[in-house]
Formats: structure tokens, C-alpha cells, sequence
């Protein structure tokens, strides 16, 4: 109640009595007022002289300018972040400042200054920033990707990365694989016209990772696969766009949005599914059968606890962790796989004569299912992968790392505490490294020799150092055979008279899938289409 609206009581009121009573409770709210407003400018005042301080204490990189507070809110509430940021390199250099609301966020544009952060001072920007939605969706940080750097971590990344090892060894992924691709390529050469081929992919993407978790083989349209995948991808879109407690965490603990009851409900769900078929695996595990993810996880975690070399503690390692780990392959590998995949069709699709070349790679192995022992001579396959990969990176800006103590790099301090992102966006695209970046040219990831030059320069999709993504050694591999595949018996073409379009459509954060396209395909196994 305002002051003004005081005083008009007082003068209508007749009884004295009652004046008394309304001067007594005027005076008490706007001593009210006068409070908030003392609590509002106090607050202004903390945080312009944090501000001010940390400029004065720390050589921060440069950035545009902000409004203290508020921040650089044309960044942070786009869609294409890392396109935003790329477009400023050559204004502020490498190592670009970028406030999001009153949190300073650095992003690392150059290989050069990633390298410096993530490998040379790989314990100093091992962190990960935390907020209210992963806490709540990683049971307080019992995952890999969203945890903080700890010695619980190194346990749990150590066991997961060995159980993919597991995993990978023998022919599980290859027999899966084009067990999989068939089920959906059967469907797609019944299309009798353009098609979006988004609609496949995806599900071929969640068939895939659904029998490498669960080693569960289901029909195209189960609908157990349907619903869970219905609930996740709800889930990706929610979470990506944030809540309220993200930005107010004490909020989570007072009151909870409707938004953020729904991300519970959505993760509960998924959590309940996932544990019972962990529970399931549990109770008919033996360690000499090794049928999927989940065994091989269970293998690892006995492996680690009978083998204690290094004199770890994992007692308090319990399913929660296992059953996080198979969340985050789930989490990871899914969205990653399919853009990529679908990047892969649609460069193809507009690249008739580099399709060609592909296709007389997989003719000189022949008709039978191509294996991983293969992948030496699927070079120039390979190659158009890494490009798809250098023009398209699955997760543009990765998972924002934050610092773990006062630190450096490009020159520049970084306080304790600050949020970093590396742009492979930008990285992919440096005119330093790359000659005519724009242009999809495999022809870039070979030698001179013809073997495949598989580190160039200023090439990051899976980031580096301690947080480098952990599906690296599997999705390579399971990529290069899923694209070759659809190689080997689709023949990919725009309908006709249509051009093609490389263009991208913004995702949630750093992630970007081509704009809607149709395809036609030739089925090349019965060649009389
Ligand atoms: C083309 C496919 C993929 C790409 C491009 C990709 C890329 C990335 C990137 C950029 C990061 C962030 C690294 C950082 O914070 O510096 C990451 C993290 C991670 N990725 Fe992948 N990923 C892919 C597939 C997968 C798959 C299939 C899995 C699971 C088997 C996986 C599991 C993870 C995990 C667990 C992390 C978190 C690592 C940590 O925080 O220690 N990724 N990935």
C-alpha cells in the first residue's frame, strides 16, 4: 500500500479512532516499503560492488557490453549461442566474456586456448556448473556428465569407461546394429514418395541405445519403446529450456513451479523404468555372460571392488550410480547420434558424387554385413563422417565446465566458481585451420597416403581433457557402421528439382539438426526400384 493511499483514507475517515488505527498501520507499511525498497537497492548496491570488485581484482576477458544484472541477455536467450558468440571472435579473440544474468559465463573459441584450459590446466576447469534441474535429475550428482569433479567421479567414470571397453569387445554392437538398421530400412523403401527421413532416424537412434542398454530387441512400434520415448523426448525439450529454480535455487526448497513438478514427474517415470530393468539384470547376472550395457556395467563394478589396486573407496558406490551411468548413455548418446545421423542423410542426400564414392568403398567389401573389423576399409566413409561432424557438432558449446580455483588461460584470469564453454562451432570453423570452412569437403581428413587423418588441428566433436566425452571409443565406430549400412542398401536423393539446403534449425542449447528435408531412397538390395 502506497503512502498516497493513506492519506486519502485518513482524510475520508470520520472516526478518530479508526484515523489512529490507519496513520499506526500506514506508517507500518511503509516502514514495509521503505524495507523492500532498502532490500532492493542493497542488493543492487552487493552485486554492482561484486562486480566492480572482481573487474578490479581479476583480468577478466573482454565481451560485449551488458547491463550489470541483467547481463548480455541477447546471448543468453537466443537459440543459436554459439553462432552469437563465433561472430564476436574477431572483435574480442578467443577467450570471449559473456554474462548471463549476473553470472560471468567465458566461452573458448580457438583449439589453441581449449587446449590450454582442458589439457594443460585439465584439473583447474574440471568442474561442472551446478544447478537445480541436474541435481534433482542426477539424485545429487551420482551421474558422470552433470557431477562435480570428485573422487567419487574418477570411480564412476573409471568403472563406466571399462564397461564400455567390455562392451565393445566381441560382436554385440555390429549383430545389433544391422539387426536394427534392417527393421527401419524395410519401412523405408515402402515410401512411395519424398519422405522426411528425421521420423526414422530418431527411431532407429532409440531402438539402437534401448537394446545397448537393455539388450532387449523390440518391434519398430512397441509401445513400451513408444512411451518412454515419448516421456524422454518431453523431458530433453523441458529441461533444455530451463526452469525458475535454475536461476532461484533457494525457489526448490520454498515453493516448486508447476514447470519443474512436471521435470520431477517426467524423471520419476523414466527412473522407475530404467530400475526395474536393472533389477531385472541384477537378479540373473553372472559374471561369464555379458548380454548388454547393464552386464557389462555389472562386470566392471565387480572387477573394481575385487580389484582394489589403487585403494579406492567404492563402498558407498551403490545401483543409484550404475543406474545414473545407463540414464547418461541413454541422455548423452541419443540426441548426439541422431543429429549427427540426420546431418549425414541430409549431406549425402546433396552430395550425389561424394554418396557415390562412399558406396564403392562398401561394394569393394561386398554385400555381406559390414563389422567392425571393417573400419580400415571404410576410409573415405569415415572421412565424410568427420566432416559431417567438423560442419554439424553434435553438442555445439558440449556441457559447461566451471573452474574449481582461481586459474588462467589465454592471458586472462578466470576466478574460482566460473562457468566455461568451449565453442566447437567456432573451433570448426577457424579460417586459421580450416580453407573454405563452409564448404562440405571429406577430402580434408585425408592424407596424402589415403589413410585417414584423424586429428587435424582444430577438431574437438568429443571436447578434450579430463571431462572429454565418455562414448567416444563406441560412437565412433557404431556411427561409421550405422551410416555405412544405410549405405550399403539406400541409394539417399533430393525429390526431384529440389536443391539442397544445408541449413540448421536451433535445438535447445548449442544444438542444431537440419531444417525440415524430404528424400527419396533407392533400395540398392532389390535394384529394380
Ligand atoms: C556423435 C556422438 C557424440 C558426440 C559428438 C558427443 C560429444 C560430447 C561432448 C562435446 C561432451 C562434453 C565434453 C565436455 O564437457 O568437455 C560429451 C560428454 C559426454 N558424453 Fe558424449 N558425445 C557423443 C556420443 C556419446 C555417447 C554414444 C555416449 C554414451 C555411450 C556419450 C557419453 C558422454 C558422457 C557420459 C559425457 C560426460 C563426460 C563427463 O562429464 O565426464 N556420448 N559428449
Amino acid at each position: 500500500m502506497s503512502s498516497g493511499t493513506v492519506f486519502t483514507l485518513l482524510a475520508s475517515s470520520r472516526n478518530i479512532r479508526r484515523q489512529i488505527f490507519l496513520v499506526g498501520y500506514g506508517k507500518m507499511m511503509m516502514n514495509i516499503s521503505l524495507n523492500w525498497q532498502t532490500v532492493l537497492v542493497g542488493v543492487c548496491f552487493g552485486f554492482l560492488s561484486y562486480y566492480v570488485i572482481k573487474r578490479l581484482k581479476y583480468r577478466l576477458p573482454p565481451g560485449p557490453p551488458c547491463v550489470p544484472i541483467i547481463g548480455n541477455v541477447q546471448v543468453y536467450t537466443s537459440r543459436d549461442p554459439h553462432r552469437k558468440v563465433f561472430k564476436m571472435v574477431d572483435k574480442y579473440g578467443p577467450v570471449i566474456n559473456v554474462s548471463f544474468g549476473p553470472v560471468t559465463w567465458i566461452f573458448l573459441n580457438t583449439i589453441e586456448v581449449v587446449n590450454e584450459a582442458f589439457v594443460q590446466r585439465a584439473e583447474d576447469f574440471a568442474g561442472r556448473y551446478q544447478i537445480t534441474s541436474g541435481i534433482m535429475f542426477t539424485d545429487g550428482g551420482k551421474d558422470i556428465a552433470f557431477a562435480n569433479y570428485s573422487p567419487m567421479w574418477r570411480i564412476h567414470r573409471k568403472i563406466a569407461a571399462k564397461a564400455l571397453r567390455h562392451y565393445l569387445h566381441g560382436s554385440l554392437l555390429e549383430d545389433m546394429i544391422q539387426e536394427n538398421m534392417s527393421k527401419f530400412m524395410d519401412r523405408m523403401v515402402k515410401e512411395t514418395g519424398p519422405f522426411e527421413p528425421k521420423q526414422y532416424i530418431s527411431l532407429m537412434v532409440f531402438h539402437q541405445l534401448y537394446t545397448v542398454c537393455f539388450g532387449e530387441r523390440r518391434p519398430p512400434d512397441d509401445p513400451e519403446v513408444r512411451e518412454f520415448l515419448e516421456i524422454y523426448d518431453r523431458f530433453v525439450v523441458d529441461f533444455g529450456a530451463g526452469s525458475l529454480e535454475d536461476l532461484v535455487p533457494f525457489l526448490a526448497h520454498v515453493y516448486e513451479t508447476a514447470k519443474f513438478k512436471n521435470l520431477v514427474r517426467m524423471k520419476e517415470k523414466m527412473f522407475s523404468f530404467i530400475t526395474q530393468k536393472y533389477n531385472r539384470h541384477k537378479e540373473s547376472f553372472s559374471p561369464g555372460i555379458n548380454r548388454d550395457l547393464i552386464d557389462s556395467l555389472l562386470i566392471a563394478k565387480h572387477e573394481a571392488e575385487n580389484d582394489n589396486s589403487e585403494g579406492e573407496d567404492t563402498e558407498e558406490f551403490d545401483d543409484v550410480y550404475l543406474i545414473q551411468t545407463v540414464s547418461d548413455i541413454f541422455f548423452a548418446g541419443i540426441d548426439t547420434t541422431k543429429t549427427i545421423m540426420d546431418w549425414f542423410v541430409c549431406f549425402m542426400s546433396g552430395h550425389p558424387e561424394v554418396q557415390a564414392k562412399c558406396r564403392e568403398e562398401i561394394g569393394n567389401i561386398g554385400s555381406r554385413q559390414l563389422t567392425m573389423k571393417d573400419r580400415h576399409r571404410l576410409v573415405y566413409n569415415e572421412a565424410c563422417l568427420y566432416e559431417t561432424m567438423r560442419l554439424a557438432p553434435a553438442a555445439s558449446l558440449g556441457i559447461p565446465h566451471c573452474t574449481l580455483c582461481d586459474t588462467q588461460v589465454g592471458g586472462y584470469d578466470i576466478p574460482k566458481g566460473t562457468v566455461v564453454l568451449s565453442n566447437f562451432y567456432a573451433i570448426h570453423r577457424d579460417p586459421h585451420h580450416w580453407k573454405n570452412p563452409e564448404s562440405f569437403d571429406p577430402s580434408r581428413f585425408l592424407k596424402k597416403d589415403g589413410t585417414l587423418n584423424a586429428k587435424p588441428d582444430s577438431y574437438l566433436p568429443f571436447s578434450a581433457g579430463r571431462r572429454v566425452c565418455l562414448g567416444e571409443p563406441v560412437a565412433k565406430p557404431e556411427l561409421l557402421l550405422m551410416c555405412a549400412t544405410l549405405l550399403q542398401r539406400l541409394e539417399l536423393c533430393l525429390p526431384e528439382g529440389v536443391r539442397p539446403c544445408y541449413e540448421g534449425i536451433p535445438l535447445s542449447f548449442g544444438m542444431e539438426a537440419p531444417k525440415s528435408y524430404k528424400i527419396v531412397v533407392k533400395d540398392r538390395q532389390n535394384a529394380n526400384c
